[in-house]
């Protein structure tokens, strides 16, 4: 046995030798770039650069590594060599262990620094305020719908969203002693209770289910008194040292959440991007389906459409509505032109890179 590994663990250390080789010659160049960029004072972070090298491997990759691994290892690379030029630093919808902070390093690698905020009001306001250069929040889920503060917020906000990026959302129960004898309460925030309520009705129909601010915070709780249970990510659980008591509780099993990614930075094109508007139209028969003919005339797709009422009492409701391709597209861009002209109220959210996942 050791006499056959041993001629295998040779040839692995002589390739990882070439991979630190390479990957440092990647970094000097990383390196370079950011001397480039800070004559000019250019944004670091580039979005829409970094998905077409994303793509590009899964593209090129010749097996046996797995695509979507083979764009987690390149992920991180790129993490590292930006952090060479510059940390960048990330607010989120905190604290440490949320699904938030999982969508952080999704999208930016392990280099940057996280910031956890209290609330998506407090992602924005640190964003805005440029205690963070970015901020990242919650913007849908496949079971639950919109997440509605973030559209509130998102009409308001000078920031664009930049990119996106889905989670699948596994949920957990959990205790400290990893069993449910003498439970008393569930704590979860308020989506993962609603996103588990049938498997809840099924197993512990007559447990008390509390909402709390955040699923983490329900991890928190679990771990200082055992007659309380959370559910949360079992990331979320290890951070407590809490025991599983059931995985995968969430009714939909392919449960995601879609996150957003909003700045001060608006991406140019990446070759697979989206715009997200919000819109409004004069209460009137006919209106919505106007305002959306321009679409279909140019050939642009809608990927989402989603209503808000609005509180001002002059409109109905706002319009949040993504389509396909970037506000750069002249394609995209007539048609945009035009919904402005027919609209009471439009704004671009931004145009961002398609998420890979
Ligand atoms: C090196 C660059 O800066 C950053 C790092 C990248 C990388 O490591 O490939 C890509 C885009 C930027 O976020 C660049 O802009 O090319």
């Amino acid at each position: 046995m050791t006499d056959k590994l041993k001629p295998l663990r040779d040839k692995i250390d002589a390739i990882d030798a070439q991979l630190l080789s390479l990957l440092n010659e990647r970094a000097k160049v990383a390196q370079e770039v950011g001397h480039v960029k800070a004559e000019t004072n250019a944004p670091v972070f580039r979005p829409e650069r970094e998905a077409q090298v994303l793509r590009g491997v899964a593209e090129r990759n010749p097996g046996p590594l797995a695509g979507t691994d083979v764009q987690t290892i390149f992920r991180e690379i790129m993490s590292a060599c930006r952090a060479l030029e510059k940390r960048v630093t990330v607010a989120y919808l905190g604290p440490s262990g949320t699904f938030s902070e999982q969508a952080v390093y999704r999208q930016f690698g392990q280099a940057v620094d996280g910031l956890p905020c209290a609330s998506i009001d407090e992602v924005f306001r640190a964003t805005e305020a440029g205690t963070a250069e970015f901020g990242v929040v919650p913007v849908e889920n496949s079971s639950e719908g919109a997440i509605n503060r973030t559209l509130d917020l998102l009409l308001q906000t000078p920031l664009a969203i930049s990119g996106e990026v889905a989670i699948a959302v596994h949920h957990s129960l959990m205790t400290k002693t990893g069993t449910m004898d003498g439970v008393t309460v569930i704590c979860a925030h308020s989506q993962a209770l609603a996103q588990c309520q049938v498997w809840l009705n099924d197993h512990y129909p007559q447990i008390e289910r509390r909402a709390v601010a955040s699923n983490a915070e329900a991890a928190r709780l679990a771990s200082q008194d055992a007659s309380v249970a959370a559910i949360a990510s079992e990331i979320a659980g290890g951070q407590y040292q809490l025991g599983v008591v059931h995985g995968h509780i969430q009714d939909d099993p392919h449960n995601r959440t879609r996150f957003a990614i909003v700045g001060k930075l608006q991406p140019g094109p990446s070759g697979n991007d989206r715009t997200s508007i919000v819109l409004a139209v004069p209460n009137k028969a006919g209106a919505v389906y106007q305002l959306l003919a321009p679409l279909a005339q140019h050939g642009v797709s809608m990927t989402r459409f989603e209503s808000r009422p609005a509180r001002t009492g002059t409109w109905e409701y706002y319009f949040y509505v993504d389509v396909e391709g970037h506000a750069q597209n002249p394609a995209v861009a007539r048609a945009l032109a035009e919904l402005k002209s027919n609209a009471a109220f439009f704004k671009v959210l931004g145009s961002y890179p398609t998420s890979l996942y």
